[in-house]
C-alpha cells in the first residue's frame, strides 16, 4: 500500500544541480479536489512534461483541472506540480535538472515524466552539448537522486492490437511479458564519484542493488506465471559472469520461481521468434533498454509501453519507454497511451491505488474497443485519430457512465 512507498524527504544539498533560480511562473500547482471528507487520501504528483509552458501562456481550458479522472474515486485528492526538466529546463535555466525540480520531485508521492527533450521541432538541438548539459543527463541525475534502481517495463499484446503487431498473429497473440532491469544511473555526479571510489566499494554497491532488484523481481515473478529468465552475456563479459553467479545464489531462495538463463544475443532473437516463452526477464540497464524497445514492437508500437522506476523507499518515477519522438514532434501524431498507462502504473506501484489504476487501464481498452487508433497502431477498419483526440477519448472512457468492456 501507499504507506510503504511514501515520501522520504531529505534536504537537498548537492552542488551538482545548482542552477539559476527558476522564474516564478515556471512551477504550476493544480489541485484536483474530489472530496472534502476526512478520510480523503491526498497525493502530490510532480509532472515533468516535455513542454513546460509558464501558466500565463496556457489556454483557459488547459488551466482548468479535469475532474473526471477522480470523480469516481471520491476519497482521493491529487495535487499536481508541474516542473521543467531536460530540454525544457535547459532552455529555462541552463541545466537539465534544476534544484527546484529535484526538490519538488523528492517532496512528492510520485513523479510522472513525459519526455526529456523539450518541445523541440528543431531535431537534436542539444546533440553537441557536453554530457552534463544534455537533456538525458537530467533524467539520469533524477533517477540517481531518487535512488530508484529497478525499472519495470510490461509488454502485453492487447487483443485489440494483434493486427498492429509487426509479428504474425499466431506469434504475437497472447504475449504478456515484463522486462525488469537495474538502472545504472550514471549522471554527472555518479560518474565523478565513480572514478574516485575504490572499485571494491562500487562492486559491493552494485551487488547490493542486484540483490534488492532480484528480491523485488522474484516477488514480481511469483505474482506472474513464476518464470524468470535472466539475460546476460556470461560467455564473454566478466560482469555478466558475476551477475549469473549472484542470480543463481539469490534465486535458490525462491524455489517456486523457475529460473532460466539466456545470452542477450539469443534473447533478442527469441523475442521475435517465440515471445510467448517469456514471462519475466531480468537483466542489466543496457540489455533491458534494448530488449524492451524490441518487445514494444510486438505489442504494436513503442507508443504503448509504460514503465516504472522504483527504489526501496521514496517516490517512484513513471514514464513511457519512448523518447521525445523528434521526427513527429508537433504533428499531433504521437501515441499518448504509453504515458497514460504510465499514470496507471504510478497509481498501482507508486501509490497502491490499484482500483484507480485499473480504471485507467480499462479506459484505454475501452477507447481501443471503440476503434480509436493513432497512426502507429492503426489497422484497417479503425478510426485514425491524432494524439489529442485519442487522449480525449480515453478521458471520456473514464467517465463512470461508460460500461467496463475488456
Ligand atoms: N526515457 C526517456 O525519456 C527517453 C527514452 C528514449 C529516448 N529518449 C530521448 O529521446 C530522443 C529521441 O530518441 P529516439 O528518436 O532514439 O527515440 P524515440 O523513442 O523518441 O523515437 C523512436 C521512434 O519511435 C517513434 N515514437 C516514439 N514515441 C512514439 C509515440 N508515442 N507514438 C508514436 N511513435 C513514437 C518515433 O517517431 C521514432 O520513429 C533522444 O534525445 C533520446 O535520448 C528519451
Ligand atoms: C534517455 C536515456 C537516458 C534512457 C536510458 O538510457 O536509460 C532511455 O533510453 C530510457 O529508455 O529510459
Amino acid at each position: 500500500m501507499a504507506a510503504s512507498l511514501r515520501l522520504n524527504v531529505r534536504p537537498f544539498t548537492s552542488q551538482h544541480f545548482q542552477s539559476k533560480s527558476l522564474p516564478k511562473l515556471a512551477s504550476k500547482v493544480t489541485t484536483i479536489r474530489c472530496s472534502a471528507t476526512p478520510s480523503v487520501r491526498r497525493y502530490t504528483i510532480t509532472l515533468l512534461p516535455a513542454r513546460h509552458r509558464p501558466r500565463s501562456h496556457l489556454r483557459r481550458q488547459e488551466r482548468t483541472p479535469d475532474h473526471r479522472l477522480c470523480r469516481r474515486y471520491t476519497r482521493i485528492e491529487f495535487g499536481f506540480k508541474e516542473m521543467p526538466m531536460g530540454g525544457a529546463a535547459l532552455d529555462l535555466t541552463g541545466v537539465p535538472l534544476p534544484e527546484e525540480t529535484l526538490l519538488a520531485a523528492k517532496q512528492s508521492d510520485a513523479i510522472l515524466l513525459g519526455a526529456i527533450e523539450g518541445n523541440c521541432t528543431c531535431t537534436y538541438k542539444w546533440d553537441t552539448n557536453e554530457k552534463h548539459l544534455k537533456p538525458e543527463t537530467g533524467l539520469l541525475q533524477l533517477r540517481e537522486a531518487l535512488k530508484v534502481f529497478a525499472n519495470l517495463r510490461p509488454a502485453s499484446v492487447l487483443p485489440q492490437l494483434v493486427d498492429a503487431s509487426t509479428l504474425k498473429k499466431e506469434v504475437a497473440e497472447g504475449v504478456d511479458l515484463m522486462v525488469v532491469f537495474i538502472l545504472e544511473n550514471q549522471g554527472v555526479s555518479a560518474q565523478t564519484r565513480m572514478v574516485r571510489r575504490l572499485v571494491s566499494t562500487l562492486r559491493s554497491m552494485l551487488l547490493m542493488r542486484l540483490i534488492e532488484l532480484l528480491a523485488l523481481h522474484l516477488r514480481t515473478a511469483r505474482k506472474r506465471r513464476g518464470k524468470l529468465c535472466s539475460v546476460d552475456k556470461a560467455n564473454v563479459l566478466e560482469a555478466s559472469m558475476l551477475w549469473r553467479k549472484r542470480v543463481m545464489a539469490i534465486a535458490s531462495e525462491y524455489p517456486d520461481v523457475e529460473l532460466t538463463h539466456m545470452y542477450v544475443d539469443n534473447a533478442a532473437m527469441q523475442l521475435v521468434r517465440n515471445p510467448k516463452q517469456f514471462d519475466t526477464i531480468v537483466t542489466n540497464n543496457i540489455f533491458g533498454d534494448i530488449l524492451s524497445d524490441e518487445a514494444s514492437m510486438i505489442t504494436g508500437s513503442i507508443g504503448m509501453l509504460p514503465s516504472a522506476s522504483l527504489g526501496k523507499e521514496g517516490p517512484g518515477l513513471f514514464e513511457p519507454i519512448h523518447g521525445s519522438a523528434p521526427d513527429i514532434a508537433g504533428q499531433d501524431k504521437a501515441n499518448p497511451l504509453a504515458t497514460i498507462l504510465s499514470a496507471a502504473m504510478l497509481l498501482k506501484y507508486g501509490l497502491g491505488e490499484e482500483k484507480a489504476a485499473q480504471r485507467i487501464e480499462t479506459a484505454v481498452l475501452d477507447t481501443l474497443n471503440r476503434g480509436f487508433r493513432t497512426r502507429d497502431i492503426y489497422s484497417e477498419g479503425n478510426k485514425l485519430v491524432g494524439c489529442k483526440e485519442i487522449g480525449q477519448e480515453v478521458v471520456k472512457s473514464i467517465d463512470p457512465k461508460v460500461p467496463i468492456a475488456i
